[in-house]
């Protein structure tokens, strides 16, 4: 229970004024279920007072003291949001940017056993939502965007360099077949002959980061002085949690992906009351960090980032695996300033449908807030909601109140900034439509739909696979181990390597 307890290090930088957490309740002190009940959904919990139903996070709108907020200099690579295409002033520059405190990181969550189906609580609350209408209220001002940057814009200026346009539009037809232009063979039975990793082969360094169910820190192999992340979940809380089953999950897809946008697992092991996941360390940081302080990306940089993610995804659903948790908070940046997802926590392998209601509230599809099956579609949409969100600086739908937020979900009915793109609206359009029979990527053609997008047009996704496309911002790294681009978090003296004492939950997490 000490996981938390014990600080040695100062408040995290993603700490309000309280020093508390933004995005979640440190599992220490929750109580003993992170879900509210109904009630407590419906009319709030008369022990957190006036605090927002916390079904997962909470945003927190207060005006940030962070101290460091401004440390880091702008992302090279971006180009500051208050420079138009002709490099004329528009707003706040680069350094003047406070972190966004209205939209906090988001903590994922997840309710295994249905019984608190959203759902049900909108009829509780007499929420009729009619779908049709949906579709036909989904609108919203459309204005030609004043910003028509695209791959092939003229922020060719460095360091947008991948912006010029090198690549013709691709004439040629859009590979729907994934596994014929990507194979993971070579990297899985490469994995097969890895060495049994042990924790005493590394030295344990600083925490990179925390979720809501474990902590992630950089460690050292003492084998080969490499550095590499550590992800540390405790098994009391995974079970108390009802984690168990996402957890194996997490395990055995981590070991059954290679590609070049998925995280690459080494291996995994465990000791009395931890589970350890040990994988590449990932330097440049969090997307979401990159987002926030730029506020908005560009249409262009936007088209980089979310044509990586679609490619993993793509990879993804070729082996029936819905990933489900897509949002800024885990992709990270690699050296290149490629994209890396990570946090198979709720990925699972889903040929058919599934019902779990986990994800994070504002990525969540509405098919899944309606505790209906669903399938690899909910990943379309939340990808439609990261292109929204790079877009636009905000989510699509959000709400303090995550209550709220589901109404708006379910509603549709979206915002379109003057300054999105057209072709953008497009696109989103046809993703977040609530319409599975007409939402993009889960059509006949599958994600060849969104490739061939004209939001798309001009991106070689052969050239995008290869990483020959060069990213719009390079993070500064010095040097392996190098975690200067991750937010400080208060350390823990949870003692790691404990055996053969008592553990009443291995026969949990047997393939560990
Ligand atoms: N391979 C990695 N390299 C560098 N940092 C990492 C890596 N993996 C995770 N992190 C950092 O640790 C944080 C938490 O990791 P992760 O999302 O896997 O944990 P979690 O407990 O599942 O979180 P969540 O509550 O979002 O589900 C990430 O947001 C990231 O900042």
């Amino acid at each position: 229970m000490a996981l938390f307890n014990n600080l040695t290090d100062k408040a995290p930088t993603n700490s309000n004024n309280n020093g508390t957490k933004k995005e979640s309740t440190p599992l220490s002190s929750c109580s003993s279920s992170p879900f509210p009940s109904v009630s407590s959904l419906l009319h709030g919990s008369p022990a957190t007072g006036s605090q927002q139903p916390n079904l997962v996070s909470n945003y927190n709108p207060k005006p940030s003291t962070t101290p460091n907020s401004l440390e880091l200099p702008p992302p090279a690579g971006c180009i500051p949001m208050n420079l138009d295409s002709s490099g004329n002033k528009r707003g706040m520059p680069w350094q003047e940017q406070e972190r966004d405190n209205k939209h906090p990181r988001r903590s994922a969550d997840t309710i295994t056993n249905g019984q608190y189906s959203t759902w049900s609580i909108m009829h509780a609350l007499s929420v009729c939502v009619d779908f049709a209408h949906q579709v036909s209220v989904s609108g919203g001002q459309v204005t030609p965007s004043q910003s028509t940057s695209t791959l092939n814009s003229q922020h060719s200026t460095k360091p947008m360099d991948y912006a010029k346009p090198t690549h013709q539009p691709s004439s040629k037809p859009i590979n729907t077949s994934y596994t014929s232009i990507y194979n993971d063979q070579v990297i899985l039975q490469h994995r097969q002959n890895r060495p049994q990793l042990k924790l005493s082969d590394f030295h344990i360094m600083r925490t990179l980061g925390t979720g809501s169910f474990g902590r992630v820190h950089l460690i050292q192999s003492r084998v080969n002085a490499r550095h590499y992340a550590m992800k540390v979940l405790k098994k009391s809380e995974v079970v108390r949690l009802k984690q168990v089953e996402h957890t194996n999950n997490e395990k055995h897809i981590l070991e059954s992906v290679g590609h070049p946008y998925l995280i690459n697992c080494w291996g995994t092991f465990q000791d009395d009351s931890h589970l350890f996941i040990v994988s590449d360390f990932v330097a440049g940081g969090e997307l979401f960090s990159v987002l926030r302080r730029s506020h908005r990306f560009p249409d262009h940089v936007a088209k980089f980032y979310a044509g990586e993610v679609l490619l993993a995804l793509e990879y993804l659903h070729s082996k029936d695996i819905v990933y489900r948790d897509l949002k800024p908070e885990n992709l990270l940046l690699d050296n290149q300033g490629h994209i890396k997802i990570i946090d198979f926590g709720f990925a699972k392998y889903v040929p058919d449908i599934t019902w779990t209601l986990c994800g994070t509230p504002d990525y969540l599809a509405p098919e899944v807030i309606q505790s209906k099956g669903y399938g690899k579609a909910v990943d379309w949409w939340s990808l439609g909601v990261l292109i929204y969100e790079m877009l636009a600086g905000q989510p699509p739908f959000y709400d303090d109140d995550h209550l709220k937020l589901y109404e708006k979900i379910l509603a549709g009915k979206i915002r379109w900034p003057t300054y999105f793109d057209p072709t953008a609206i497009s696109l989103l359009r046809k993703l977040l439509t609530p319409d599975l029979s007409k939402r993009y990527g889960n059509l006949k053609a599958g994600s060849a739909d969104i490739k061939r997008h004209p939001w798309f047009e001009g991106v070689d996704f052969n050239l995008l696979l290869a990483k020959q496309i060069k990213a719009p911002y390079i993070p500064n790294i010095r040097g392996d181990g190098d975690a200067s681009h991750f937010d400080k978090y208060p350390e823990t003296n949870e003692q790691y390597g404990c055996t053969g004492i008592n553990d009443p939950y291995r026969d949990l997490f047997l393939s560990f």
